[in-house]
């Protein structure tokens, strides 16, 4: 058998040059790339093995791991998972730094792999630098942090351990069922170990995504369901996008005329503009889709995992006839909700359907009712798009919480721009293709509803993990797979503040990304949040510590573009719509990055429209408006489904 004489990290990235990926007969390598931040726990053997060979792997220079690896995450979600980039870090610190990325890539099963240096596995020079060191188990060490958070997990205390365990990493990132983060622990002394690997080991492999058909049994089930219903709704979920099912899903929609509403991250499959499609569904969702779901007799979920947001905590779907029909490639989400299910590939499991659905001959009962509820939701678009702060009718959207105190944040912001005209006018004036970025914040839910998606794959929002600090890594990763068009993190100041690192990676890498930073002094939709649930304004607002010692005092107002002109970046401060179209036209000719510091007032975005969000509510409080929060909480729990 011939054998090659290798470290183990030589090894691990030999092997790594030897994935490859088959989409539509075209063969390509599965990784681009990989992150890297240097330390004693993988610089003398991931490191020695890059510099000496790194194959065709571009090697990137992170700035915080967290950042990296949610680049990588966003570059991998952009892909639809048909390429990826690694992620290496050094041991203790280093690796904590990408748990919270691990779990982004988990929630969202967007594949990730992440290579965290480890301690010793001799335990001769115990306890290392890093070493935590546990009383009860020696064992243990920081990386045991990835197991919750990981689809795959190893450690590898054996150079030989290396094949048997890439070769279930690979299983995992290659499964849209079951991917996610996959984490390989590095001890930093096996990464340098020499082991004669079996060439076979490094032999070129082919990973397909295989389309997985429904059982004809559930085709039967799942056209009984629908046969008899009148008013179905789609959801549209991640799962279109992933597998490229966006056409035959309009085409599904368009034969037997049925609605299509759609999670954070099902949205820009379709069109905004497509006469079926009405939109963002759910908590964030607008108030066509969700009067269509509470009037809808089934809901058709494709490729969704259910959440909260988008069921409205299970309380959505009212009509008392109504039941579920799922298409989803995991079993798992599939028997959400206690479902009919096609467990299949979202585009496979489409195209039976519509075959078995014609033949029947079905077709909805809906009239113009969907027409009507669009042009309706159209109407309050333009609304939302023209909120002026200067005219006698002004009402922010969200009132009555911090109404009296509007002024401060006029004068402190120096700005009375509206949040719901900004993300008109930048709906308005940026490329049809340009893709925007989100995670966290108010502006999630502003987009879901407001954003007209005109084409594909064009709106990228994290909100399986909803994590902040992951919009202007994101975007780098987005640029990174999409290095020809324009991308615009859309970050809130709180957002912002948390972790903007990878900005700083985006000029040394030449990929220029746009920074569009809405500045409402806080964290507005918390502070939304507590105030709609009967509390006061409590640590939310970024405000001094005052005498009293609460923090309460003058409100902070930070300077962002100054900050981030220091950097290299190209940088504008906005208080004005006139100022906002200036900055955007400039940002468009600018070869680096971007940053627009738009300052906008607090309690102008978006508030619900007809969907409830089941959230903790203090059950004893001296409050009154608490007492009256938890009673309401009580009697929309009775109106939600158990299950
Ligand atoms: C890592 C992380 N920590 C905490 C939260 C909880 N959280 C969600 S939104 C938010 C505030 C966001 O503030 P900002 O980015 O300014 O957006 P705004 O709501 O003001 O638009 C917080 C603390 C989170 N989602 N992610
Ligand atoms: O707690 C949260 C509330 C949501 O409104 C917000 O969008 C999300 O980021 C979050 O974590
Ligand atoms: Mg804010």
């Amino acid at each position: 058998m011939r054998s090659m004489k290798l470290t183990m990290a030589q090894a691990l990235i030999k092997f790594l040059n030897n994935q490859y990926i088959e989409v539509d007969g075209e063969k390509s390598p599965l990784f681009k790339g990989i992150f890297t931040i240097f330390g004693h726990g993988n610089v003398l053997g991931i490191g020695q093995a890059l510099e000496e060979d790194p194959g065709y792997l571009e090697v990137y220079q992170g700035r915080n791991e967290q950042g990296m690896a949610h680049a990588a995450m966003a570059f991998a979600k952009q892909k639809h998972q048909k390429q990826l980039i690694a992620c290496t870090s050094s041991v203790g610190p280093g690796s904590a730094n990408m748990v919270t990325a691990a779990a982004t890539a988990s929630a969202n099963n967007i594949p990730l792999l992440l290579l965290p240096g480890d301690i010793f596995a001799s335990r001769q020079p115990d306890p290392v630098l890093q070493q935590i060191e546990q009383t009860y188990d020696s064992s243990i060490t920081t990386n045991d942090v990835f197991r919750p958070v990981s689809k795959y997990w190893d450690r590898i205390t054996r150079p030989e351990q290396l094949m048997s365990a890439m070769l279930q990493a690979m299983r995992v990132l290659t499964n849209p069922k079951e991917t996610g983060a996959v984490t390989i622990a590095l001890p930093q002394d096996v990464q340098s170990e020499a082991y004669d690997y079996p060439a076979s080991f490094f032999k070129k492999r082919i990973h397909r995504f295989s389309r997985n058909t429904p059982l004809i049994e559930e085709v039967k089930d799942a056209v009984a369901l629908v046969k008899g219903k009148k008013k179905p709704l789609i959801i549209c979920g991640g799962g279109v996008r992933y597998s490229e099912a966006a056409q035959v899903l309009s085409e599904f929609a368009e034969t037997f005329n049925i609605p299509i509403a759609e999670t954070q991250a099902g949205k820009s499959a379709l069109s905004s503009t497509h006469f079926l499609n009405v939109g963002g569904i759910g908590v964030t969702g607008n108030a066509c889709a969700n009067q269509l779901a509470k009037q809808a007799d089934l809901i058709i979920g494709v490729g969704t995992r259910f959440t909260d947001f988008t069921t409205s905590s299970k309380q959505l779907f009212q009509e008392e006839s109504v039941e579920f029909l799922t298409i989803n490639i995991s079993e798992f989400h599939a028997g959400k909700l206690d479902a009919t299910k096609l467990v299949a590939d979202a585009k496979v499991g489409i195209q039976e359907l519509t075959s078995n659905l014609k033949e029947i001959g079905y077709q909805s009962t809906y009239t113009d009712e969907i027409s009507t509820l669009k042009k309706e939701w159209e109407n309050e678009l333009e609304r939302l798009y023209n909120v002026n702060y200067q005219t006698e009718a002004f009402k922010p959207e969200v009132s009555g919480h911090l109404d009296e105190a509007l002024p401060e944040y006029v004068e402190a912001l120096d700005s009375c721009l509206t949040q719901t005209t900004v993300i008109g006018k930048v709906n308005d004036l940026i490329d049809e293709d340009a893709i925007i970025v989100g995670a966290a914040g108010s502006l999630p839910g502003d987009l879901q509803r407001m954003w007209v998606a005109r084409k594909p794959n064009t709106y990228h929002m994290e909100y399986g993990y909803s994590c902040m600090g992951y919009e202007v890594s994101g975007a780098l990763g987005v640029k990174m797979a999409e290095p020809e068009k324009e991308v615009y993190a859309m970050v809130g100041d709180g957002s912002y503040l948390m972790l903007h690192s990878e900005l700083i990676t985006s000029i040394q890498e030449n990929k220029k990304i746009n920074v569009l930073l809405f500045d409402n002094a806080g964290f507005g939709c918390i502070n939304n949040l507590q105030m709609g649930h009967g509390m006061g304004s409590f640590g939310t607002e970024f405000r001094k510590r005052n005498q009293d010692n609460r923090l309460n005092g003058e409100l902070m107002s930070i300077d962002f573009a100054r900050s981030a002109s220091g950097y290299g970046v190209v940088t504008y401060t906005v208080k004005t719509l006139e100022e906002l179209e200036a900055a955007l036209e400039d940002a468009k000719k600018q070869t680096v990055s971007t940053l627009i510091d738009i300052k906008v007032l607090p309690k102008t975005m978006t508030d619900g429209y007809d969907a409830w969000w089941h959230v903790g509510v203090a059950e004893v409080s001296k409050k009154e408006s608490t007492k009256q929060a938890y009673k309401r909480k009580e009697l929309d729990l009775q109106k939600a489904r158990k299950y």
